[in-house]
Order: structure tokens, then sequence, then C-alpha cells
């Protein structure tokens, strides 16, 4: 496994009329290919600062994130974000919820709609195809935001507290889920909580990593 992304001593302070917020400092660490990632730390340790760093939506005041080799913006990857709440639309059918990414990167094409069968056969959701998605349990909206994501191909996908705004047993079913099709489909993925039994039930920790000098954060 080579390593795909590789954070160099990257920081990151927040400026706004109330002062600065120092975010990150020094943060190093790798993620191989087709490895999975949990990085668990309390509220307000700059987990989420971190995600937006690799997404790309800020930019680190010091060190640098590679990917491949190349920096971010020219390393032509794609960067997948799932967030705490699933965003899917009320007034769109599931399978129109799961168009929307491609959609507006205007990649809509005849294959996508064999592609997104499949995988909502391979998942469960084929018949709430049609459905809204009031009509789909909690772990049914997670399975469908995870599908909207994984159709734009990311190279790397990140995950921001997916389960949070789940009841503790479907949290447990939903994880187990999630984590399977992350696999079945090779994705590199790093997931953020602030709850270690979230990254514990997903069964997602394949090797303790090292423990962040910087402050709160245990990356696994
Ligand atoms: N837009 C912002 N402006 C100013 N400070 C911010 C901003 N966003 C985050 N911060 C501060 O930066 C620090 C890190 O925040 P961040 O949201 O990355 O932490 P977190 O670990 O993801 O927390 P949570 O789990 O509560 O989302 C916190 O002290 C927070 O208050």
């Amino acid at each position: 496994m080579g390593k795909l992304l590789k954070i160099n001593n990257v920081g990151y302070t927040y400026h706004s009329l109330d002062g600065e917020t120092l975010a990150l400092k020094d943060i190093s660490f790798h993620v191989n290919d087709g490895e999975f990632l949990a990085i668990v730390g309390p509220s307000g340790c700059g987990k989420s600062t971190l995600l937006s760093l690799i997404a790309g939506l800020i930019t680190p005041d010091t060190g640098d994130i590679l990917i491949d080799g190349k920096d971010l913006k020219s390393s032509g990857k794609n960067i997948g974000y799932m967030l705490q709440k699933d965003h899917l639309l009320e007034w769109r059918s599931t399978q129109k919820n799961l168009t929307l990414g491609l959609e507006i990167q205007n990649k809509l094409t005849d294959n996508s709609y064999i592609c997104i069968n499949e995988m909502l056969s391979t998942y469960g959701l084929i018949t709430f195809r049609d459905s809204k998605p009031s009509s789909l349990s909690g772990g049914m909206r997670q399975r469908a935001a995870l599908i909207r994501t994984l159709l734009l191909e990311p190279d790397i996908l990140l995950l921001d507290e997916p389960f949070s705004a789940l009841d503790y047993q479907t949290r447990i079913e939903v994880s187990d889920d999630i984590w399977g099709i992350i696999r079945n489909e090779h994705k590199t993925a790093i997931l953020i909580t602030h709850d270690i039994s979230e990254a514990m039930t997903t069964k997602m920790l394949q090797f303790f990593r090292h423990f962040s000098p910087f402050s709160d954060f245990f990356i696994y």
C-alpha cells in the first residue's frame, strides 16, 4: 500500500473579530491507499478543521498536504465529503437525490443510472428508489448519502461523525453497513468522531497509529 495522503507539519489558525483561534498546530501523519483511518478527539480539538483542509475548503497556514506526492489542487484527485447530516432533499426521490452531485458536476449519463440501480440493489435500497427520503429509516438515509458521495468516485472519502444523529442500536447496524460498503468499493477513508465507541463499533480500527503531540486527538 503506497502513501496516498501525506499531512506534513500542518497548522491552521482562525481569524475573526474576536481574535485568533489556533485550531491545529504541527500535525503530521499519512494515510495509505485503501486504508481506513479513524481520528478521535473531543469537541473543539480541530477535527473538522482537519477535514476542511484535506477537502481543500481552506488552506493550511503552515505545512503542506500532499496527495500522491502532489499538492492537493494539482493532484487531480477527487475528495468526497460525507457530513453529519445526510442533507437528502425531501422534494426529490431517493434516486434523484443520488444523481444530484453528478448533475451539479455535469457528469450524469445513461451509464450513471445503470450504476445507481446496481448500487441501490447491492445496498438494499432498490425498492425505495422512487420514494421520498422521509420514508427511509435513519440507516437507509445514511446509506443513500454514502452512495451519493461514492457516485462522484472520490479517491479519498472524508466522514464527519456520520453516525452521530442515530440511536445506539441503529448506529451499530449502520456503521457495519457503511464499513462494508467502503470496503466493497475499495475506498480510502478518514472518519472523525468525538466518540471512541463510534470508531470502535464500526470495526474500522485497523491498528493504533499514534498519539498526536499537539493536543487532544488520537489517530488510529
Ligand atoms: N469559523 C471559525 N471561526 C473561528 N474559530 C473557529 C471556526 N471554526 C472552528 N473554530 C475554532 O477552532 C477550534 C477547532 O474547531 P473544530 O470545529 O475544527 O473542532 P472539532 O474537533 O471538529 O469540534 P466539533 O466536534 O465540536 O465539531 C475550536 O476552538 C473552534 O472554536
